[in-house]
């Protein structure tokens, strides 16, 4: 009787000890001391579709870790990129600042205005147009380069108000 691999059909095969495989498909048997419906062919539809979710779950759970690691990955490899164009954002607005101070030292040396509202107007185009070329709106880019440009004029300024205390001293 080793050979009914499941426990109903062994459960099956001991209350009919003079039964001979294979068992008929439909038979009553006795679990807990319970009488059951028990159908062979069900058991195992039963069995194909518990080990199916199983593997189904199963590939589903590992595509959704696959993603999170993707994601994951994504997210690392753009913030590291995202750091390192601010640092040269930053390097590039200080050299700005820079070119700004040696003209602010020129215009303190030949008396010409800080505010230069013409040059400004034509920093602003051309930042406008070559922001429209990388998808930058035209309000960002003014926004940024009024900002921009108050620190320069501000900067200027402090030199020029230096070059003045320098000269009463
Ligand atoms: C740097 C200058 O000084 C000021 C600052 C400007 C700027 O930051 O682009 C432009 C014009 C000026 O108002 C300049 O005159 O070129």
């Amino acid at each position: 009787m080793s050979h009914y691999k499941s426990k109903w059909i062994k459960l099956i095969a001991e209350e009919n000890p003079n039964a001979t495989a294979p068992l008929p498909a439909i038979h009553i048997v006795k679990s807990n001391k319970k009488r059951i419906r028990y159908n062979p062919k069900k058991e195992i539809m039963r069995k194909i579709i518990t080990i199916t979710s199983i593997c189904v779950m199963g590939i589903m759970a590992a595509r959704a870790q696959d993603h999170a690691v993707l994601a994951q990955d994504t997210m690392t490899v753009y913030r590291k990129k995202i750091d390192k164009l601010d640092k040269e954002i930053i390097h590039l607005l200080g050299d700005r600042m820079q070119a700004a101070r040696t003209i602010g030292a020129y215009k303190v040396k030949h008396k010409v205005a800080v505010v230069q509202p013409d040059r400004f107007n034509k920093v602003l185009q051309q930042a406008v147009i070559e922001g429209e070329k990388v998808g930058l709106s035209a309000d960002f880019v003014k926004k940024l380069y009024e900002d921009v440009h108050t620190e320069s004029v501000r900067q200027e300024e402090e030199l020029k108000q230096k070059a003045i205390t320098q000269r009463k001293d």
